[in-house]
């Protein structure tokens, strides 16, 4: 017997149909922890139900949760936990104490498979978008032969090990050899100028950095080994500097070849580590000071990836995963553990719009990609620029396209809807470097409605506040996070009494994650994240979040990319400037400026249209390509240019002068 749906609301754009929700990994999980750890059963018929049944177990027991999820996945402790979560506060959650284990063991457990071990465990491709596999057996051993020249010189865990690398295999294998020693991996993408990225590593102080000599980018060679040696000069920690000639350069005096440490047929020893050692060290964008070097715990990292691998992307052996990243961003990190599931991971390194606009596409494939992700402004960028996704390309084999990086427009869902498959799993999804994961997003088993991501993640009990510390639904509030998370981070490096990383996230609301977004979680149990909320717009007491006026005002073709601004006055007063960075051949005269005023009234209200529209050079971003909007807010405000932005975290750094003598102007 099935029962009527519970859930009324809109229309949804897509719903997945039942063999796809019986076959969810998320449904044959919700099965199994009901027989074995009293998990709601699913409601017959009712997958909202049974997802939001689900979810609300799995925040309310959740030790039970996470013991169900890790003998579910397989995860191999080599030294039992004492129990799954001793101490809930936060910060100093102690996840699985007394555990031990290896986050690259269980990367590599599908090559341990003789049947698997001759298919790809990646596939790199560059500008030519000619894929290459890495098989798993190979991957394993050069991993293996890493790792132990990685021993031979010295390297002990706990040792931070650096990569200024692009996107290659080789930046997947040191970072799996460093895991595997136990040592704690950070990264940075080359086009990272050498401040940037000694902003970033000389707070950790690395003993080895791999490095490229160049990368190829947009059809051109980046030469590098200027830089490398201003890196070289810069970190004197370094015992050792690995050379991957990726444009043929020999390597400099007293570098180490890559190929020579990765020749031998040596298997892998993987450390087994306390469950909260360090895995790696993450910045976040940075705007003033230096970077905040997140730590995350190899435990921690293994449970919360997994989880949203197997249970959110639903992807297993036979998938492959491509998201459009650069070593620079979290989503590097959060890609490469596709191989904890088996999957192959797609590596692409070159431009997203190489020779054209629909570059990722032809990657998506050419690789055969299953489950397709990328941000939403290349999503927004390939609906302005006409291209046609669905026609172009054979993308029979991608089930899921997924979007992050900010939130994807409603316009941006009903294009891929329209320009890519009509009957496509289409996954908005939002969390950030700070848990190198998402706090909502991808449910396979649920359907989709334009604008919304699709419910919160498992284990996560995400909220939206008031600015009373009350719960609010189908209101806008402040996105906290009321239990922890295995992948919040154990602590920041260089951070000895843990003050920033208390000022980052548990100021606002004492012992709750308060994670600097706006959010509504609807009562359909779907959440809209409206922008961050430290850039808030607010006028006359409404608040308003600066990316519903991002999506209205990018419509017009005029608009290649804008930025808002709410800037509270000496005086009492509230400025509101939008800046606009217009397409080629388009001009701000009248006509535009009055129909930017237009939309942005019809579509959102009178109090979103701004005070003024100032055109600029461009809009600047964070190097992981998020627009800046707190640090221009300082700079309008009348911050000196050094106070209010930290120089080597912006995209190009110049832009900001324009708004500082703005903001002198103004005073
Ligand atoms: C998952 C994410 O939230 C990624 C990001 O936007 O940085």
């Amino acid at each position: 017997m099935t029962t009527a749906p519970q859930h009324t609301g809109p229309e949804p754009l897509w719903s997945p149909g039942p063999e796809r929700i019986a076959r969810a990994q998320v449904t044959r999980f919700q099965e199994w922890a009901a027989e074995r750890h009293g998990a709601p059963a699913a409601v017959p018929g009712d997958p909202a139900a049974s997802y939001a049944a689900l979810h609300r177990w799995s925040v309310d027991e959740l030790e039970t949760f996470w013991q169900a999820f890790t003998e579910w996945s397989g995860v191999r402790f080599s030294h039992p936990c004492e129990r799954v979560l001793a101490d809930r506060s936060m910060p100093g959650a102690r996840w699985f104490p007394g555990a031990a284990l290896n986050y690259a063991e269980h990367a590599l457990r599908a090559a341990e498979d003789p049947a698997r071990a001759d298919e790809p465990a990646l596939l790199a491709v560059d500008e030519t978008h000619e894929p290459r596999p890495v098989t798993w057996a190979e991957l394993r051993r050069q991993v293996g032969s890493l790792a132990a020249e990685l021993r031979r010189l010295g390297v002990r865990p706990g040792d931070r090990v650096s990569g200024y690398l692009p996107n290659i295999p080789q930046a997947v294998v040191a970072f799996l050899a460093t895991a595997a020693v136990g040592g704690v991996w950070t990264s940075c993408a080359p086009d990272f100028g050498a401040r940037s990225v000694l902003d970033r590593f000389q707070q950790v102080e690395p003993v080895v950095l791999f490095t490229v000599d160049g990368y190829r980018y947009g059809g051109k060679e980046h030469e590098r080994t200027g830089t490398v040696a201003e890196l070289r000069a810069g970190l004197p920690t370094l015992r050792a500097v690995v050379h991957i000639p990726l444009l043929g350069t020999p390597a400099p005096e007293g570098a180490l070849e890559w190929d020579a440490l990765v020749a031998a047929d040596t298997e892998p020893v993987f450390e087994q580590v306390p469950f909260d050692h360090p895995l790696w060290v993450l910045y976040s964008s940075g705007t003033t000071g230096l970077p905040k070097a997140i730590v995350q715990s190899q435990g921690g990292i293994l449970v919360e990836h997994l989880k949203q691998l197997s249970l959110h992307c639903d992807l297993g052996p036979g998938d492959r995963f491509f998201w459009y990243t650069s070593t620079g961003w979290m989503m590097w990190n959060f890609l490469v553990s596709g191989l904890l599931v088996g999957s192959t991971v797609v590596l692409y390194d070159g431009s997203p719009g190489h020779p054209d606009t629909g570059a990722q596409w032809r990657v998506a494939e050419r690789t055969g990609a299953t489950l397709y992700g990328t941000s939403a402004a290349y999503v927004m960028a390939c609906r302005k620029a006409e291209v046609h996704p669905g026609r172009d390309f054979d993308l029979s084999r991608v089930k899921c396209v997924a979007t992050t990086g900010s939130p994807l427009p409603p316009d941006g869902f009903r294009w891929l809807h329209d320009e890519v498959a009509e009957d496509m799993w289409i996954a908005s999804v939002s969390g950030g470097t700070d848990v190198c994961s998402c706090f909502a997003g991808a449910v396979p088993t649920l359907p989709v409605h334009i604008g919304e991501l699709q419910a919160p993640c498992l284990g996560t009990d995400l909220q939206a506040w008031d600015p009373h510390g009350k719960p609010v639904v189908d209101e806008v509030g402040e996105l906290v996070v009321t239990a922890p998370m295995p992948s919040m981070p154990v602590r920041f490096w260089n951070d000895p009494d843990g003050t920033r990383y208390r000022e980052s996230y548990f100021e606002m609301f004492p012992g709750v994650w308060r994670h600097g977004d706006w959010i509504t979680l609807t009562s359909r149990g779907s959440v809209v994240i409206h922008g961050r909320s430290d850039s808030t717009l607010n006028r006359q007491g409404v608040r308003m979040g600066s990316a519903d006026i991002y999506e209205v005002v990018e419509r017009l073709p005029e608009i290649r990319e804008s930025l808002v601004i709410g800037a509270e006055q000496p005086d009492g007063g509230y400025w509101m400037p939008l800046f606009v960075h217009l397409a080629p051949g388009a001009r701000l005269d009248d006509a535009l400026l009055d129909r930017i005023k237009r939309t942005i009234r019809e579509n959102l209200s009178p109090r979103h249209v701004p005070d003024e529209v100032i055109e600029v050079p461009a809009i600047p971003h964070t190097l992981t390509g998020k627009r800046i909007e707190v640090p221009v807010k300082r700079l309008l405000q009348g911050t000196p240019l050094e106070k209010a932005v930290n120089p080597g975290s912006v995209d190009d750094a110049d832009l900001l002068k324009f708004y500082e003598e703005l903001g002198k102007k103004r005073r």
